[in-house]
């Protein structure tokens, strides 16, 4: 949807009649997610990032930063005052590690503004999972219970409603829009989920860590953090809601040598053991009908990360082995994209009541 086709108000338009961007901040401006918010926001066509905070880069340019984008751009990264960025944003990403947002997020949200989370903070209905799974005790209670996920093809209409949105995990959101249709339909034995994950290394951030080393990243494969991972209990909140009762999952992540994108392959037993591929197909389709960013495969095709790669989608595809009664569904994403800051925006697209797919990438690089 181009910007002449939104529907205007007078508030949008300043006393000479032009038209005024909303004004938005990116707290973890110098970050990977902070980085793809600044290119995508730069692009949005009703949007204008009007303030930048950070840590240790407060008081450098962005263009010393990432010097690519200094044509582009023109701030410098500031320190992190709640009050002050309230004053200057009417939306504010916050693309910081976790425990930090929740000391942000209810000043900024008793000062009017909209808060998208990138982190885990906002995830959880039950504050005491966050805790035991995260480690920090809470006591926003009230800001955390008003607090929607932010997967739109599941969540839309409570997203458009939302001041406060905690966006879903890279894994979470590629594992749990593979699973959604046989949970919400009652298709599987939901204990039987097995996934199978594997993202490339910059879902680990842009901080220096030594198992990020090109050294020992490249040409090797491994799992991690196997039945303690903490996007486990993100996954299971999900699924228990769509399954009506408590679900746990088995969720295994593995750290392969590429830079972007995410690919969770998902098993489970069918209910119905003579349910075919085709149905499935179908079934996938219907329920993501009205969810621009899923791409359903035709038969016999399964998705690769390099797809969605620079985009917003999510390609999946949908195989069944006959002989054990086992649904095979591969959901690939761009973890910093559709997993990280294209989620965001397109939560931010649908609280302000614009096209989910306004200033978004729609095509993958490839290769
Ligand atoms: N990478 C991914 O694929 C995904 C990440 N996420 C989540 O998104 C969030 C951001 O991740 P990512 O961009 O990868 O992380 P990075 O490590 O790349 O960036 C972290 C950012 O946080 C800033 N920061 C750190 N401490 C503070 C502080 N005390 N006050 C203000 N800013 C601070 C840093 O600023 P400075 O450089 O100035 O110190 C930096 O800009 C995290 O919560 C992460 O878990 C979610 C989904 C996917
Ligand atoms: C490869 C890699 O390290 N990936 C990250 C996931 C990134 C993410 O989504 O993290 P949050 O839930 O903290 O936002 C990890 O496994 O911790």
């Amino acid at each position: 949807m181009t910007k002449q086709q939104i529907t205007k108000t007078d508030k949008d338009f300043d006393i000479m009649g032009n038209y005024r961007r909303v004004r938005v901040g990116i707290v973890g401006a110098s970050g990977y997610g902070g980085v793809q918010l600044v290119r995508l926001l730069i692009d949005h066509p009703d949007v204008e990032v009007v303030y930048m905070g950070g840590d240790s880069t407060t008081g450098k340019k962005f263009a010393d930063i990432y010097p690519h984008l200094a044509h582009a751009i023109n701030l410098t990264v500031e320190k992190v005052d709640p009050e002050v960025i309230a004053e200057r944003c009417e939306v504010v990403f916050l693309s910081v590690p976790n425990g930090l947002a929740c000391q942000m997020a209810p000043i900024l949200l008793a000062k009017g503004c909209k808060v998208l989370d990138l982190s885990a903070d906002y995830r959880f209905t039950n504050l005491s999972t966050y805790s035991a799974w995260y480690g920090k005790e809470r006591s926003d209670n009230e800001t955390a219970s008003k607090a929607v996920y932010g997967l739109p093809e599941l969540y839309r209409e409570r997203i458009a409603e939302a001041q406060l949105v905690g966006c879903p995990g890279c894994y979470p959101t590629a594992s749990l829009l593979a699973l959604s249709p046989l949970l919400k339909q009652g298709l599987i034995v939901p204990e039987t989920a097995i996934i199978d994950a594997k993202s490339g290394t910059s879902g680990g951030g842009r901080e220096a860590k030594v198992n990020m080393l090109l050294a020992e990243a490249d040409n090797s494969i491994a799992a991690y953090a196997v039945a303690k991972h903490r996007h486990t209990p993100e996954i299971e909140q999900i699924c228990s809601e769509l399954a009506g009762h408590e679900v746990t999952v088995q969720f295994t992540p593995h750290l392969v040598p590429m830079v972007r994108g995410i690919l969770s392959t998902v098993y489970a037993n069918l209910r119905d053991p003579g349910l075919v591929r085709d149905d499935l197909i179908t079934i996938y389709r219907a329920f993501y009908r009205n969810s621009p960013w899923i791409k359903i495969c035709d038969a016999d095709t399964y998705p690769q990360t390099k797809w969605a790669c620079g985009s917003n989608l999510c390609y999946i595809g949908i195989e069944v082995d006959t002989r054990t009664g086992r649904i095979i569904v591969m959901s690939v994403i761009d973890n910093l994209i559709k997993g990280q800051a294209g989620q965001a925006v397109q939560c931010m697209n649908l609280m302000m009541g614009w096209d989910e797919t306004l200033g978004l990438p729609k095509l993958g690089f490839y290769p």
